[in-house]
């Protein structure tokens, strides 16, 4: 579908969807469990896999209602082996967290995914499940899916690298909780993405799981069992997809007017660095964090540097406004935002040349030049990717003329209202089947 995203304004208030990364661990250790009803969560493609995926386990999610509410019958530590092969679709969090799952069934699971999905490292996690005398294989030898995993794994020691997905190790520390033995994890290497480990330790631990940091790594006990205080786990508001909603206040509010996000409550989420990224570039952002409500005003953005090892979501987000700051942004430690649903630090880079920014791109490194010409509407390709697609759209309200992004219906990944969203707000938006 392309969407048109004309030159405009923004006010108003607009509520974030809930977190995606909450959702889908809140969904799975229900699973694990015996029964546990998650509320407020995000229901997308990315997180509808992961319904899927329990329910091959043998649990069942009714989503009966509007959606408000899941209730979760898990399959209690003992998954089954799935009838059939398990499409995780476009989302690596499903395909890493669930592979470590299947790697508990006492046969073997298939997970496969789209072309996307397909292209994604798997490596490492299939060598950790190795570790653990498990079966793990990738079957085209290439560590991508489709995967093969099995083998009643019981836990042990396993040695992995921290650079590539911080979704390995949220894997083996949720698998690891049901195991006999539990796991104990040994970084070969400095982890990047570390909030999102913070973020299963928080659920863990809401869930009444115990598993730590420790020198080495991380560790879980095992013989443990899932169970949310009062049977119910209600999920917070993302930070990712705010950090489109607040990027479109910081450069397009109408003058004396903001744009107030809400559902902005702090939580694990590395991601709310967004907050003090905008600050940083001379943007005037109220948190009242009690409230949970963010309130951005447009500002006249200058260039900052900014490491995204812990919060490689926010690289479009940050290249964008970049394009539209004046001076140089600088995005380092970026790599591993390479192993997305693109390579987002090369489709940033691209797309935003074809609306007239200038970039410098490295293996680790993206520099915006900004304030050298003004942003100019084009037709960019939004990778399918629905990062790409949300950051463009934000760059499109600065842009003169119109914007067309290819593939706005990937936003259903994890923010399938954000251009109802963005018409809330006043922007002008055209879809075409
Ligand atoms: O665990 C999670 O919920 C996620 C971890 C991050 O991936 P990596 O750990 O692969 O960097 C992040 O990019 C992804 O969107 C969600
Ligand atoms: C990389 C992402 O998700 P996943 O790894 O689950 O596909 C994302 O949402 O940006």
């Amino acid at each position: 579908m392309d969407v048109t995203i004309s030159q405009s304004r923004v006010e108003g208030r607009v509520r974030a969807p809930p977190s995606k990364s909450y959702t889908h661990r809140a969904i799975l250790a229900a699973g694990y469990g015996d029964e546990a009803v998650v509320s407020d969560p995000l229901v997308s493609a990315d997180t509808r896999a992961t319904m899927r995926a329990v329910e091959a386990f043998g649990g069942s999610v009714d989503r009966s209602g509007d959606d408000a509410r899941l209730e979760i019958e898990g399959f209690d530590g003992r998954p089954e082996v799935p009838d059939d092969v398990v499409d995780c679709a476009n989302s690596g969090t499903t395909t890493r967290l669930v592979t470590a799952c299947g790697a508990l069934a006492d046969g073997l699971c298939v997970f496969t995914g789209d072309d996307s999905l397909r292209s994604r490292p798997q490596g490492p996690l299939l060598d950790a499940i190795d570790q653990l005398g498990g079966r793990a294989e990738s079957t085209r030898g290439n560590g991508q899916a489709p995967l093969v995993v099995g083998g009643d794994t019981g836990g042990g020691r396993v040695s992995i690298p921290g650079d590539v997905s911080s979704q390995y190790i949220t894997a083996l520390l949720m698998a690891g909780a049901v195991t006999e033995e539990g796991i104990e994890i040994d970084l070969e290497t400095e982890l990047k993405s570390a909030p999102y480990v913070d973020i299963t330790l928080e659920v863990l631990r809401d869930f009444g799981v115990e598993a730590e940091r420790t020198a080495e790594g991380f560790t879980v006990p095992g013989g443990q069992s899932y169970d949310p205080t009062g049977g119910e786990y209600a999920v917070p508001g993302d930070f990712s997809s705010m950090s489109y909603l607040l990027a479109a206040g910081a450069v397009a509010a109408a003058d004396g007017e903001a744009v107030v996000v809400e559902g902005a409550r702090p939580s694990a989420q590395g991601d709310s660095a967004i907050v003090g990224i905008l600050e940083s570039m001379g943007a005037a952002v109220e948190w009242d964090r009690e409230a949970g409500e963010i309130t951005v005003p447009r500002a006249s953005l200058s260039g900052t540097t900014v490491d995204v090892g812990d919060t490689p979501d926010l690289l479009p987000t940050i290249a964008a406004l970049g394009a539209v700051a004046d001076g140089d942004t600088v995005i380092e430690n970026c790599e591993h935002v390479r192993y997305k649903e693109t390579d987002r630090v090369s489709a940033m880079a691209e797309e935003l040349e074809k609306l007239g920014a200038s970039v410098t791109e490295e293996r680790d490194r993206l520099t915006v030049h900004g304030g050298e010409s003004d942003l100019v509407g084009a037709r960019v390709d939004g990778r399918a990717d629905h990062r790409i697609v949300m950051s463009l759209s934000v760059a499109g309200l600065v842009a003169d003329g119109d914007t067309v992004i290819e593939g706005g219906e990937h936003v259903d990944v994890s923010f399938p209202d954000f251009f109802d969203a963005l018409e809330s707000l006043g922007v002008d938006v055209e879809r075409a089947e």
